[in-house]
C-alpha cells in the first residue's frame, strides 16, 4: 500500500482542461441552423454541456420546446459531429494552469491521463492542438463503450488501462458528473472552480477544490488515498 501517491490523475476535459464551449457553441448553432432552428446563447450552451453529445442535444431540443425520438436524436448527433469535430479547435482554449499542471505531474513521473463523455475523436483532436497528447497515458471517450459519467465505467476503464487501482488514482474535473463517477468509483476527486455547471464548486461534495490547475500539485499532497 505505501508508495507514491497518487499513481495517477485523471481530468475530465470540457470546462477542466480546456474550455471548448465557445466551438460546441457554434457547431450547435450551426446543426440548429440547418434545421430552421433559431440560435442559443453561449450560456445556455454552456449549461447544455458535460454529459455528452447526445445529452446536449436532448438538452438543445428541450430548450427549443420540442420533443426528439431516440432516432431522430441519433441523426442530429451524426451532424452535430460531422460539423463539430473538423472545427473543435477554433474558438477552443486551455484553461488557466492546464498545460503547466499537466507537465509537472508527468516532469515528477506521475502519469496522467483524459477521461471525458466528449467522443474519442474530437477529444484526441484537442489535445493534440494543445500538444497534450503525447502527455496522455490513457484517452478515454464518452463513445469508448461504458455508461458515460456519471456513472463510474469510464473511470474504471481508464484505471484497467493503466493497470492501476480506482483508490490509487485521482480524478479532477468541472461538474456534479465528474464528482458522482468518482464517488461511485471510489476514487478521490478534484474540482476545478469555474467550469460547466450551475452548482457551487464547494457544493458539489469534492474532495477538494481548486482555482486554478496548477494549484493541484498541493491540493492532491493533502489527499488520502481511497481504500479498497
Ligand atoms: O459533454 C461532453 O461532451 C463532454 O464533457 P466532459 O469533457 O466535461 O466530460
Ligand atoms: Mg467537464
Amino acid at each position: 500500500m505505501a508508495g507514491r501517491w497518487p499513481q495517477a490523475v485523471l481530468f475530465d476535459l470540457d470546462g477542466t482542461l480546456v474550455d471548448s464551449a465557445p466551438d460546441i457553441h457554434a457547431a450547435l448553432n450551426e446543426t440548429l441552423a440547418s434545421y430552421g432552428e433559431p440560435p442559443f446563447t453561449l450560456e445556455a450552451v454552456t449549461r447544455m454541456v458535460g454529459r455528452g453529445v447526445p445529452v446536449l442535444i436532448e438538452r438543445a431540443w428541450e430548450g427549443l420546446g420540442k420533443s426528439i425520438d431516440p432516432a431522430e436524436r441519433e441523426r442530429v448527433v451524426a451532424r452535430f459531429l460531422a460539423i463539430y469535430e473538423p472545427r473543435a479547435t477554433e474558438l477552443t482554449t486551455l484553461t488557466a494552469g492546464a498545460s503547466e499542471a499537466t507537465r509537472a505531474l508527468v516532469d515528477a513521473g506521475t502519469p496522467i491521463g483524459v477521461v471525458t463523455n466528449k467522443p474519442e475523436a474530437a477529444t484526441r483532436e484537442i489535445l493534440s492542438h494543445f500538444g497534450l497528447s503525447e502527455l496522455m497515458q490513457v484517452v478515454v471517450g464518452g463513445d469508448a463503450g461504458p455508461a458515460k459519467k456519471p456513472e463510474p465505467g469510464l473511470l474504471l476503464l481508464a484505471c484497467e488501462r493503466l493497470g492501476l487501482a480506482v483508490g490509487q488514482v485521482v480524478f479532477v474535473g468541472d461538474s456534479e458528473n465528474d464528482v458522482a463517477a468518482a464517488k461511485a468509483a471510489g476514487m478521490a476527486v478534484v474540482v476545478l472552480r469555474g467550469g460547466y455547471t450551475s452548482i457551487a464548486a464547494d457544493a458539489l461534495g469534492a474532495d477538494a477544490v481548486v482555482d486554478r490547475l496548477d494549484a493541484l500539485g498541493d491540493v492532491v499532497s493533502t489527499l488520502r488515498p481511497a481504500s479498497a
